[in-house]
């Protein structure tokens, strides 16, 4: 069997994306675990080409059709796919030669049985090489709307949407940040290291690492892929998680001994820090949907050495009548649109609707009018989401508060002096990619009145 070539791989991934509604992440780490013989180069070179092109598709797309007299609605998929990877090479990799790109793009066609369609895809990539500092752009003054969508490469109803409730300034430094490769963030596990010595280990593993931006547990690592062959990720020392959402475990401020309700756990980022943060003492019941996503919950668990999280499929929007009123603290880390984590997963652009968010906020309240009921008189609930959607976040908390014994409860003990501001005070807060240089965020703290 002959080998296939980083490019080659990347464009597969691009087509399962594109055709098959494949996940970006997942289909990543997929490849990667099918081609063991793909170096970390590699796998970085992939992981580049995919999730670039990925972020770019518009634009890419925009580009193309300026190029070819067939549209890029009118091509074969696969072709598309090659195109695009291309395209992305040509404008976006300037360590890669255009020749290099256009060269290999021909082969891959060649090579996956269009050797008829290599001349069109050596034309356009070509002529677009040629070009690439004489394309025209819509006008910002003029239309902002598609000005915005082809230059960052958004759906027209996720920026109109923004647009509604953020300057337009705004707008287009969230939709540039939100196309940004994060760094990686992890959490330094408390049970046990420290972060001095944890520091030490991961230098001696070859892998940059350096302070977080908010939080003590918190450390920026340089490598992407085989974090999980690292001994010191398999000794349980750290876990990867951004540190907008370990600011949850903080605002819900679990104490030892208590008893807390994840109930939307999987896969476990935020159970695990609460178990942490409460020195392994007390009772954590991690509840999920879906029962595959639980065993990864129980895995990090028994990885970090926590024992006290106890795993249980169940639908968050069906109540449990023996657990009412008896949790300290319940964490709702709702399933949402996910548009706080366009940097990481930037098919989320493409695969989302103005109609999911809808739907989405639905399921929130419902889950947020059963799941308060498990709150003990007193007892704090935090609701957080992933997404930058005014409905799904601040519009359900005032809608919740309204009707339910819930007060909002000032956010400003639990986090750094730094992310103080009005919303903080009143009890929530709202993390953007261009303003925090972290994922998109929100967490909202409640106490129940009675
Ligand atoms: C944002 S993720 C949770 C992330 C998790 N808290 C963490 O920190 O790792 C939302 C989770 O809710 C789960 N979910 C979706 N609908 C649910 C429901 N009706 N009941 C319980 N869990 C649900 C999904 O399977 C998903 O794992």
């Amino acid at each position: 069997m002959t080998k296939s070539n980083p490019r080659e791989i990347a464009v597969k991934i691009i087509s399962e994306i594109n055709d098959d509604q494949a996940y970006s992440n997942i289909s990543l780490q997929e490849h990667f675990s099918q081609y063991a013989y793909l170096t970390s180069l590699d796998k970085a070179f992939i992981t580049e080409i995919v999730n670039g092109t990925i972020r770019h598709m518009k634009h890419i797309d925009y580009i193309i059709n300026q190029f070819s007299t067939t549209k890029t609605n009118k091509m074969k998929p696969l072709i598309l796919s090659i195109l695009r990877s291309g395209v992305y090479q040509i404008l976006f990799m300037s360590k890669v030669p255009s020749s290099a790109a256009c060269n290999e793009a021909v082969k891959i066609a060649k090579k996956r049985g269009l050797g008829g369609l290599s001349g069109f895809v050596n034309g356009v990539l070509r002529n677009i090489a040629r070009n690439i500092n004489h394309i025209s752009y819509p006008d910002r003054n003029k239309n902002p709307i598609e000005y915005l969508c082809i230059k960052y490469s958004y759906p027209q109803w996720l920026v109109k949407y923004w647009l509604e409730y953020y300057p337009i300034d705004f707008v287009e430094a969230l939709c540039n940040a939100s196309n940004n490769a994060p760094k990686i963030t992890i959490r330094c596990n408390s049970l046990r290291t420290n972060k001095e010595s944890l520091m030490e280990i991961l230098s001696k593993e070859n892998i940059e690492v350096s302070q977080g931006a908010f939080l003590p547990e918190a450390l920026h690592i340089s490598q992407t892929s085989a974090i999980s062959e690292l001994a010191s990720f398999n000794q349980g020392l750290f876990q990867v998680q951004d540190e907008s959402s370990m600011l949850v475990g903080h605002i819900l401020d679990p104490k030892p001994g208590e008893k807390i309700f994840d109930v939307c756990a999987a896969p476990g980022g935020k159970a695990t820090h609460c178990g942490e943060l409460m020195n392994n003492q007390g009772q954590i019941f991690a509840r999920d949907i879906h029962e595959h996503k639980l065993n990864l919950i129980k895995n990090s668990a028994e990885r970090l050495g926590i024992d006290i999280i106890t795993t249980e499929l169940h639908d968050a929007t069906v109540l449990d009548q023996e657990k009412m009123s008896q949790m300290d603290r319940v964490m709702i880390d709702a399933p949402c649109s996910g548009l706080g984590i366009i940097r990481k997963k930037p098919d989320i652009k493409w695969k989302k609707s103005n109609k999911d968010l809808k739907d989405l906020v639905d399921i929130q309240r419902k889950i947020l009018s059963v799941c308060s009921q498990y709150v003990k008189p007193g007892g704090i609930l935090v609701y957080s989401t992933c997404t930058i959607s005014e409905q799904e976040n601040l519009e359900n908390i005032h809608w919740f508060i309204q009707n339910f014994d819930f007060d909002l409860d000032p956010v400003d003990p639990y986090i750094p002096e730094f992310l103080h501001c009005d919303s903080s005070k009143k009890g929530y807060i709202q993390l953007f990619p261009n303003v925090h240089n972290s994922d998109g965020f929100f967490i909202a703290r409640l106490k129940r009145k009675r």
